[in-house]
């Protein structure tokens, strides 16, 4: 069974319910969630030995974050532990054409406080086929800029495959950096890139060459300049999403390989029930798929995409699905339904 380690944050989830405005809100509902840890708990479920690196406070509610990491069945052994506390992030879920909005309280967590030196990653990365990281990651502080960096130059050094999901965040990036001046180092030892052309604008500076115009025709520009830039660089993709309304999304995607570009057929969306953690659910589909499917790139984003779908009917920010469900969504009658 495939190796997989990914390092971040991961927080306390406390939403609104029945999409109620926060200042209506007088109870939300406590989850977990995290770019990187829901990553984690895809690949989990498909079966992968997933191991989540982070750095947890040592008082209760750090000790329920674990024990949630261990419930989902990612294995925690190298989590370090310090720091004041957990982040917590809050989710209004929006209606109709009132858009979802999320807050942040995460300054001084022990993950963003984490520092250089204090994961042993020539341990860690030890027999592991793939290292996962994020741009949430390096926008959370300054060392856990550098903490993430150390982690990247032992997995390229050990040769392990690493992938990154451009993730910008801007409601981050508060500590005096900004993301073109952290990013490009950091990258040049990416393989996989999950990335569009507002997120390659805002972590790397790329110029948009249309900026309303993300599809088939412009993201080859994008993505032939990425592979200039970052010499590593393999495979680079990204969902397309078209909004029909907040409820009805269609959603396809497409990957380049430096040679071919792929694209998915697109479906339809509806309802939609939470849409956070889409991008981590298509980003734990297309690690899974090129890890299993090793020269079928089109099956590869395929699987990406049929997993985002599924994410979008399911409420918390994890991709609850089996690798059986998915498979259905791609070659059965696009319903996900498993036959019995
Ligand atoms: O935005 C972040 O930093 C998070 O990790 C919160 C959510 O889990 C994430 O956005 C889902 O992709």
């Amino acid at each position: 069974m495939s190796r997989v380690v990914a390092f971040g944050e991961i927080m306390l989830r406390l939403s609104t319910e029945r999409h109620l405005r926060f200042s209506q809100s007088t109870a939300f509902g406590a989850t977990y969630g995290g770019g990187e840890f829901n990553v984690c708990v895809s690949l989990a479920n498909y079966g992968v030995n997933a191991e989540f690196v982070t750095r947890l406070p040592e008082n209760e509610i750090g000790f329920s974050a674990l024990k949630e990491i261990r419930k989902m069945n990612v294995e925690s052994k190298n989590i370090v532990y310090g720091g004041e506390r957990l982040g917590i992030y809050f989710l209004e879920t929006g209606a109709g054409t009132r858009g979802s909005n999320v807050v942040y309280d995460r300054a001084h967590s022990a993950m963003s406080t984490i520092e250089k030196g204090q994961v042993d990653w020539d341990k860690v990365l030890d027999g592991a086929e793939w290292f996962h990281w994020s741009g949430i990651t390096p926008a959370i502080s300054q060392t856990a800029a550098e903490a993430c960096l150390e982690a990247i130059k032992v997995a390229h050094k050990k040769g392990i495959k690493i992938s990154c999901d451009l993730n910008y965040r801007s409601k981050l990036w508060q500590y005096g950096k900004t993301p073109n001046e952290v990013m490009p180092e950091m990258l040049k030892y990416s393989n996989v890139i999950l990335g569009d052309i507002d997120t390659a604008y805002f972590m790397l500076g790329i110029p948009k060459v249309n900026p309303n115009y993300q599809d088939e025709k412009s993201l080859p520009t994008l993505y032939t300049k990425l592979f200039e830039l970052i010499p590593n660089l393999q495979v680079a993709a990204t969902t397309l999403r078209y909004s029909v309304s907040a409820s009805h999304q269609r959603i396809g995607g497409i990957l380049f390989d430096g040679k071919a570009i792929y694209s998915a057929k697109v479906k339809e969306v509806t309802p939609v029930v939470d849409r956070v953690g889409s991008g981590d659910a298509f980003m734990g589909g297309l690690i899974y798929g090129l890890l299993e499917y090793q020269n079928n790139n089109q099956r590869a984003l395929d699987f990406a995409v049929a997993a985002c779908c599924l994410k979008h009917t399911i409420a918390g920010d994890y991709n609850l699905v089996t690798l059986k469900e998915v498979e259905n969504m791609i070659d059965g009658d696009g319903s996900a339904l498993v036959s019995r």
